[in-house]
């Protein structure tokens, strides 16, 4: 990794670059046209509303095909601001571009010469999916605002018409890092019987008062921007967009994907520009903050992501269903539950949790990472050997 930036400002090409997100949201960095999939899903039903629902287009990508068994599809759930591209395979057979291609891909060990792989941008977001950018069906102004507060579990159900629609009836595995592991929780919790095993990467069966401590500062942060305009931004006069907002919510995000000792390893105390004590002075630090910021804000949509904290925020497995392990008693699949060990957003204490109150004896796969919660996209050696030896059982079963 090249740790020379030296040369890098923040000038004002970046402010000039910001421009006011398409109404159709339904761009994707380096997607390659007619890849994605669209399914339309009619009603449906809000957790936060009983009379609630929402038409939605879904998002999707498939790799490989599904079997005459029907037996060997995986779904891929990403994470907070992820999408449906996990793996990228460029014309020449290389991998490239997937968020997921360590673990995702042609001899990769979720094979997708092998298995059948499924992946959907979430309902609220703004990779594809129906959120909060797209059109509402009365007027055909932006939702903005008015887009419901989507949970997991309406996330979880959406992904559930995916699987009716392409013929899975039960899923060899379910397999998602942070955000995209709890609703791998939530699937073993909904639907025990259409999943024969769950992998939960970097992640928690309920969010913590501290992990929601840390959306808190983020919501602030995006609400509080002027350009914010309660929601409805879009097509504003002046085509100003909450995206500095947006980026101090992902600078202070990105903070907590990260580890005290690899920032501390990378940047310390050095300059990135002049003395970083003067008031014009800047850390190293804090010019790769205002880097993690600056393109979030480019390709993520302030809305989308607050109705991603408000999922994150009320996950809670066992909600409802008498508590967690009540919630999961009838999950009788497999289970792979991993922690990073210098993960400070979803420590160790909560995948033993989880591990805890999954039927069976389910022990917790300490990976080591000098990364932290990001180490589930960086560092895959020891990810890639604990998801071959899950795959290796549940193929055993078969
Ligand atoms: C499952 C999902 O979430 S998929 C969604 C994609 N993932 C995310 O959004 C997670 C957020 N994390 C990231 O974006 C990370 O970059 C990862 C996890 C994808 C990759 O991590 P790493 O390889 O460790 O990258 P790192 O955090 O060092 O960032 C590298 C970038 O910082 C920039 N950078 C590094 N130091 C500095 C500095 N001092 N000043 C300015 N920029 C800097 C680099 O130029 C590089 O820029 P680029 O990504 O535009 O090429
Ligand atoms: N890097 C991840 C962090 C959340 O797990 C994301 O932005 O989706």
């Amino acid at each position: 990794m090249d740790d020379d930036y030296s040369s890098w400002v923040p000038d004002a090409e970046v402010e000039e670059g910001l421009r006011p997100l398409p109404a159709s949201a339904a761009w994707l960095p380096g997607d390659e046209p007619g890849r994605r999939q669209f399914l339309a899903i009619e009603g449906l039903p809000l957790e936060s509303d009983p009379l609630g629902w929402i038409d939605v287009t879904l998002a999707y990508e498939t790799w490989g095909h599904l079997n005459e068994a029907r037996d060997n599809a995986v779904y891929v759930a990403h994470a907070f601001t992820g999408d449906s591209h996990v793996s990228g395979v460029a014309g020449d057979g290389h991998l490239t571009g997937g968020w997921w291609n360590g673990l995702v891909g042609p001899g990769r060990p979720i094979d997708t010469d092998r298995y059948f792989v499924v992946c959907a941008n979430v309902v609220g977001g703004c990779q594809g999916t129906t959120g909060p950018a797209h059109p509402h069906p009365v007027d055909g102004l932006p939702w903005g605002s008015r887009f419901p507060w989507l949970t997991l579990r309406d996330m979880v159900q959406a992904e559930a018409h995916l699987a009716d629609h392409l013929g899975v009836d039960s899923w060899a595995l379910v397999i998602g890092p942070s955000m995209g592991g709890m609703r791998a929780v939530e699937w073993a919790a909904t639907f025990p019987e259409r999943v024969r095993a769950i992998g939960a990467v970097g992640t928690t069966a309920e969010t913590t008062a501290e992990q929601i401590a840390w959306n808190a500062a983020q919501t602030a942060a995006i609400r509080l921007d002027p350009a914010f305009r309660g929601g409805d931004y879009y097509g504003a006069a002046d085509g100003a967009g909450p995206y500095l907002g947006l980026g101090i919510a992902r600078a202070i995000a990105h903070t907590t994907y990260r580890s005290e000792q690899e920032l501390d390893a990378r940047f310390g105390r050095r300059a990135q520009i002049g003395d970083p004590l003067a008031p014009d002075g800047m850390f190293a630090v804090e010019s790769y903050l205002d880097h993690h910021a600056d393109k979030l804000a480019r390709r993520f949509d302030a809305n989308s992501y607050l109705r991603m904290i408000h999922a994150v925020n009320t996950h809670d497995v066992g909600r409802g269903r008498g508590g967690l392990a009540a919630a999961l008693a009838g999950f009788e699949g497999d289970a792979l539950v991993i922690a990073i060990d210098s993960d400070r957003l979803y420590p160790l204490s909560n995948s033993e949790r989880l591990a805890a109150a999954l039927p069976g004896a389910v022990e917790v796969t300490v990976l080591h990472s000098d990364i932290g919660h990001d180490g589930f996209l960086v560092d895959s050696t020891g990810l890639n050997d604990a998801v071959e030896g899950l795959l290796r059982r549940v193929q055993a079963r078969v």
